[in-house]
């Protein structure tokens, strides 16, 4: 029987950073992780406690101390052109308009495949009209979206988003969810997902990554088997919601459940010792 590869094979990875004193922090533990191609993963969890870590080290950017990724069963030691990362904090070209911006990777194509390309992911993005606009002439939501077409019409393998929505205002980011579950499913890329917003991991994953905090382990992965778009009210989203929280400590109104103190567990409304 043939053996299924995954896309992204997560391998015992942890990782440790010199600490000033001489020690050693660790920042991610024992983390396995399958990820199956055209799979949308998010990944939660408490501030400061690896996620962006562990993207890093998954595209190449970092060595782990122990452990591997493998994609597509060769392991990852470097960045790798066909993998793209996005960050929160926007990165389009201020000197070159959307067009530009967005055929920036396109540059080994024909001119016609390369403008047909550009029309296309200008369109999806809703930016037609915008095309000779620089940067500064757009509203940030519409930066991100310049950003992620670019990244798109590179036609990357994987991306890895880290907080892409998370300097947007509310209302843009409700609307920037919408049009990525809309460009997920027109494109079925491989996606990993950093965010803080567990309605956005529900709103968007094929599986919800919830770590622990600090050293990150996986604490749970969660599926959300529920056809896109998807409706935050449905009483399946909302149980899933809340026990993504519950994996955080958290109840569904946001309040610590139980933290973790030198002395043990501490419910919620007692003070730490
Ligand atoms: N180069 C580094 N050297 C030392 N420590 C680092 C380094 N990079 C990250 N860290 C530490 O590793 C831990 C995890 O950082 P990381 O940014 O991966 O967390 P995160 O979960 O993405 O955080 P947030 O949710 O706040 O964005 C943090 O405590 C951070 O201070």
């Amino acid at each position: 029987m043939n053996r299924v590869v995954p896309k992204i094979l997560v391998e015992d990875l942890s990782l440790e950073f010199p600490a000033k004193d001489g020690t050693r922090t660790q920042v991610l533990r024992s983390i396995d992780l399958e990820v199956q191609a055209g799979e949308f993963i998010c990944i939660v969890g408490p501030s400061g406690c690896g996620k962006s870590t562990l993207l890093n080290i998954a595209c190449g950017f970092l060595a782990p101390s122990r452990g591997r990724v493998v994609v597509d069963d060769v392991p990852v030691t470097k960045p790798d052109r066909r993998r793209v990362f996005i960050f929160q904090d926007n990165a389009v070209f201020p000197w070159l308009t959307v067009r530009e911006n967005i055929g920036f990777g396109l540059r080994d194509r024909t001119a016609p495949e390369s403008t047909a390309t550009i029309q296309r992911y200008i369109e999806m993005i809703g930016l037609a009209g915008f095309e000779d606009s620089y940067p500064r002439d757009l509203s940030g939501g519409m930066n991100q979206r310049v950003e992620i077409a670019r990244a798109l019409a590179s036609d990357p393998d994987i991306l890895f988003m880290d907080e892409p929505l998370g300097a947007l205002d509310f209302l843009t980011r409700l609307k920037m969810r919408a049009d990525l579950v809309e460009i997920w499913r027109q494109e079925r890329k491989t996606i990993l997902f950093v965010t803080h917003d567990v309605e956005e991991s529900v709103q968007l994953a094929d599986r919800i990554v919830v770590m622990s905090s600090r050293p990150a382990e996986i604490r749970s992965v969660i599926p959300v088997k529920l056809p896109r778009p998807r409706n935050l009210d449905d009483p399946e989203c909302l149980r899933i919601r809340d026990e993504v929280f519950h994996l955080m400590g958290l109840d569904h109104f946001g309040r610590s459940e139980e933290l973790d103190s030198p002395n043990g567990k501490i419910a919620r409304g007692q003070d730490p010792v």
